[in-house]
């Protein structure tokens, strides 16, 4: 994907599709608060950002993708760098332009002719003409001084906001440091599944690949021998240790990770899931896996089990803060004032899933959050519903024993396995009804 960016510097400048893509979704990221994903489904570089039109071809994409995430994940460094080269703030959408520029240079290892030309002519494609000067002055400036521009700044601190910063404690810089790493792909093999070529095998059981592999294009992934689930998010089902015949819920289970990770050992297992479009790619990957769940669409906070449950993996929806990794978007898109509503939420699901579950059932919930009052609060507060406390065993975390805290929880995060690439960020705690 480097070489993508960097081939756009040899076509002729104006007929980037890569960069003008990437600014689009800036643009409607920061100022429309979309993710990255939303975004990119209605780029069209013929057209100012936000009118939906052709689809954009999947390498294109992809590199628009690339360097958009850099920008969003590096954008407190970027800033700090092009401080110096402006005598006063440019408009919002000139600033983006900047820092998408210097992300190439500083970050992708863009050929600098390639990634100042091509931002230059970007200004004239988005009506921003009267700044090309001043892009093209500033971004030759940031090219002269070249990553060493770098070197003084506390990149990881920069690059967090700060209500998240001061949220992670003591864990902040390491959750920082790994933040700043792509994320690898990483894959859960069926039982019995090969690993495919290049493939690492993990202390606890993925199967991981350089950042940038295409899974589609592995061996075996037509045949579903494995499927996309970060080293983390693999856990939190693995600790409900569902055993074969166990009638058992995945309360909020698209795209299915989690359900598929029941549904092959062998248990009876009801995939809820109350968004239909994303329902539609739950059943897809099932079939690509030939795996089987009952499909249940409905709301998991009404939705009433044939018969009580012998477990509940409950996968909460979230402030996915832990995933910033993979979606750098959230560091900008979610607000301290979001946790709140997330949290009635998680105390309403939990309420549910105790309702579901048969006397001494238990039920794992997980979140791919950082956030305490999404993690260790809410262990605190299920009692409330009727819910023992049931810690995971050293036993349990024997593979990655620095996720366990005191209290017999698993907290992953970011700054985990550096030297292996990291992992997403996750909280899971284990009830049982009482
Ligand atoms: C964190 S994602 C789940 C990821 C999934 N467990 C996996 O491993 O692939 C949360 C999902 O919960 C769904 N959801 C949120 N609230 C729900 C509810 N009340 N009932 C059912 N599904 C819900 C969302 O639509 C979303 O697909």
């Amino acid at each position: 994907m480097n070489n993508r960016l960097s081939d756009a510097g040899s076509r002729k400048a104006g007929s980037d599709p890569t960069r003008t893509i990437a600014f689009d979704v800036l643009v409607a990221v920061t100022e429309r608060r979309r993710t990255i994903e939303e975004a990119l489904d209605h780029a069209d570089p013929a057209r100012p950002s936000g009118m939906a039109g052709a689809q954009v071809p999947s390498r294109d994409r992809a590199a628009a993708h690339r360097l958009a995430a850099t920008v969003l994940r590096r954008m407190g460094t970027l800033e700090a760098v092009l401080e110096p080269f402006l005598a006063k703030a440019p408009p919002p959408r000139v600033k983006l332009a900047l820092m998408m520029g210097a992300a190439q240079l500083l970050f992708l290892e863009t050929p600098p002719h390639a990634a100042v030309g091509t931002v230059v002519s970007l200004m004239r494609e988005r009506s921003l003409a009267p700044f090309a000067g001043l892009v093209n002055a500033v971004l030759r400036k940031v090219a002269g001084a070249g990553v060493a521009a770098l070197d003084a700044l506390d990149g990881p601190r920069l690059d967090v906001p700060a209500w998240l910063w001061s949220s992670w404690g003591g864990l902040a810089r390491q959750i920082a440091e790994g933040l700043a790493r792509e994320a690898p792909l990483d894959l859960t093999l069926r039982p019995g599944g090969a690993t495919p070529e290049g493939g690492v095998l993990l202390p606890t059981g993925s199967v991981r690949l350089p950042a940038g592999t295409r899974v589609a294009e592995l061996d075996g992934y037509a045949e579903g021998g494995f499927w996309v689930q970060d080293a983390a998010a693999a856990i939190p089902a693995r600790l409900l240790a569902p055993q074969a015949g166990e009638r058992i819920a995945d309360l909020c289970a698209a795209p299915g990770g989690k359900t598929a990770q029941l549904a092959s050992a062998g248990a009876q297992v009801f995939a809820v899931e109350r968004d239909g479009n994303r329902l539609r790619r739950l059943r897809q990957n099932l079939t690509r896996l030939q795996l089987e769940a009952e499909i249940v669409e409905a709301d998991a906070l009404v939705w009433t089990p044939p018969e009580l449950l012998d477990a509940i993996l409950l996968d909460a929806p979230c402030s996915a803060t832990g995933t910033a990794r993979r979606h750098p978007d959230v560091l900008r898109l979610k607000r301290q004032s979001d946790i709140a509503g997330l949290v009635e939420g998680q105390d309403r699901l939990i309420e549910a899933a105790a309702r579901m579950l048969r006397p001494g059932g238990r039920v794992v919930y997980a979140v791919c959050s950082l956030q305490p009052e999404e993690g260790d609060r809410r262990a605190e507060a299920a009692h409330r519903f009727g819910l023992s406390l049931e810690p995971f065993t050293t036993q349990e975390l024997a593979a990655l024993p620095e996720a366990r805290t005191p209290e017999g929880w698993l907290r992953t995060h970011p700054g985990l396995w550096p030297e292996l690439g990291g992992m997403d960020g996750f909280f899971a705690a284990r009830f049982v009804r009482r």
